[in-house]
């Protein structure tokens, strides 16, 4: 397909010189007289870009252009001016004009401009497309009460430029809760720089925060930006606040407070336009406790706080989260979503996930790769998963002497797995066993020891 270009201008020679051209070079061209003929011809032509003179009776080039802005903002449009009107031409880019193009026209600039305007565009949309699909992939999903009233946190908190303390056990997903933040803050075009504070030597901390200029130090053979620096315009994500070290605290509370920091070796003061968002899976209140966090510090990142909560308290995610993940390896794949049988999602929600979802996506990705068939089965799930189906039933069965309690020691084991496996449901234990559920109840009950048992 040819690019479409519209050209308005009030001169019809210089409308038809640009058409002969433009047509000569594969464009398909449509030109309009003024501005409010330009407006109909966007929305009826739809154009790959617009050649605008500035200069036109009635409804200039500066106002319409503000007009296709308003309903267009992603259509480039290249300005037209006389010569000498660069004012005009610098006014036009601040509202949002590509380029602008000086009369006399000079034919190879004319084509170049276009082309530039036109992979500035696909550029343009390729990005919009990468950051949806980058959203998408980002989503805290799960439909929980609590994952409901955490996005319901992050969309509230994410346009502000108030610092958030993200905390959590490994693996909850505070990562993905900053990068949410991000992409919803006044800031998404803005770098999202991630400082793992866990990881940083101690030797090379500050250079590797601010920076340092040429010579500052021997090895320091060329000039380096500090992740500080890197951020600016975005977000600085602070992961594993609670292991940095009390000195490096003191500098990055200097710098948060003043937005300014210095570069290693140099003496100019930078300004950092920076948004902070910080993690912890440590709890900072009792860091403070014991002398290893700064409470300055502390509130300064605690403006605005958010807590994700551990997976073995919103066990309701386990299949939403699932389906998820096996989809995303299938699209990775190239192939079809396995599906998980009841039984397999019974072990899944009997366990306690203490790596979160981390170690459920993992567990996906690994069962996608080695389950052959469609469906993954409870015998899929690798055997630490089987919480609750016992792999040493009843510990100690063998130091039993007497058959018939041993018996009964396996019974009862037997039983509380199927159980499990039914998400506690024990009529359907039973009729899977073909048992009468009365006899399960009755076995169940008389191996709970009574309270006054316990002594
Ligand atoms: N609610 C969710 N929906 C979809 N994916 C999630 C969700 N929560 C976490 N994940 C995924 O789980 C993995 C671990 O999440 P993330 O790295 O954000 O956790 P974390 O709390 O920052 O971990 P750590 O404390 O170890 O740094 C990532 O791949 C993330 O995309």
């Amino acid at each position: 397909m040819f690019p479409a270009v519209l050209i308005v201008d009030d001169n019809k020679s210089i409308i038809d010189s640009l058409e002969g051209i433009l047509s000569d070079d594969g464009f398909e061209v449509f030109h309009a007289y003024n501005g409010y003929e330009a407006l109909k011809k966007i929305h009826t032509e739809s154009p790959d870009i617009v050649l605008l003179d500035i200069w036109m009776p009635g409804m200039d080039g500066i106002e319409t252009l503000k007009e296709i802005k308003k309903e267009y903002p992603h259509l480039p449009v290249i300005m037209i001016t006389g010569h000498g009107s660069i004012e005009s031409a610098v006014d036009a880019t601040k509202s949002g004009a590509f380029d602008f193009l000086e009369k006399p026209l000079s034919i190879d600039r004319v084509i170049v401009t276009i082309n530039n305007a036109l992979n500035f565009r696909r550029l343009e949309e390729e990005n919009r497309y990468l950051r949806k699909k980058s959203i998408e992939k980002h989503s805290v999903n799960g439909f929980s009460a609590a994952i409901q009233s955490l996005n319901r946190q992050i969309m509230h908190a994410a346009p502000s430029e108030a610092s958030v303390l993200i905390t959590g056990e490994n693996g909850t997903g505070k990562e993905l809760v900053a990068r949410t933040l991000h992409h919803f803050s006044g800031r998404p075009e803005g770098p999202f720089i991630i400082i793992n504070c866990a990881a940083i030597p101690e030797n090379n901390i500050n250079s590797e925060l601010f920076g340092h200029d040429k010579g500052a130090f021997p090895e320091a053979v060329a000039k380096n930006k500090g992740k500080f620096e890197l951020a600016s315009g975005g977000t600085l994500f602070l992961d594993e606040i609670g292991d940095m070290n009390l000195a490096t605290q003191a500098m990055m509370l200097r710098a948060i407070e003043s937005k300014t920091f210095q570069r290693v070796g140099g003496g100019r003061t930078i300004h950092a336009d920076v948004r902070i968002i910080a993690a912890s899976n440590k709890n900072l209140a009792t860091e403070i406790k014991k002398g290893n966090f700064r409470e300055e510090l502390f509130y300064r990142l605690n403006v605005i706080p958010v807590h994700v909560p551990p997976l073995r308290e919103r066990k309701e995610d386990i299949p939403t989260l699932t389906q998820i993940f096996l989809s995303a390896c299938a699209k990775d794949a190239r192939n079809s979503a396995k599906s998980i049988h009841k039984d397999a999602m019974a072990l899944l929600h009997n366990y306690d996930w203490p790596g979160n979802v981390r170690e459920l996506k993992n567990l996906m990705e690994r069962l996608h790769i080695m389950v052959p068939g469609d469906t993954i089965f409870a015998n899929d799930i690798p055997h630490p998963y089987h919480v609750g189906e016992n792999t040493q039933p009843c510990p100690g069965l063998f130091a039993i002497e007497n058959l018939k309690e041993a018996t009964q020691q396996f019974e009862i084991a037997f039983l509380k797995n199927k159980i499990s496996l039914e998400s506690g449901d024990i009529q359907a234990a039973a009729e899977k066993l073909g048992i009468d559920p009365g006899y399960v109840e009755d076995t169940i009950e008389k191996s709970t020891p009574k309270k006054q048992d316990i002594k």
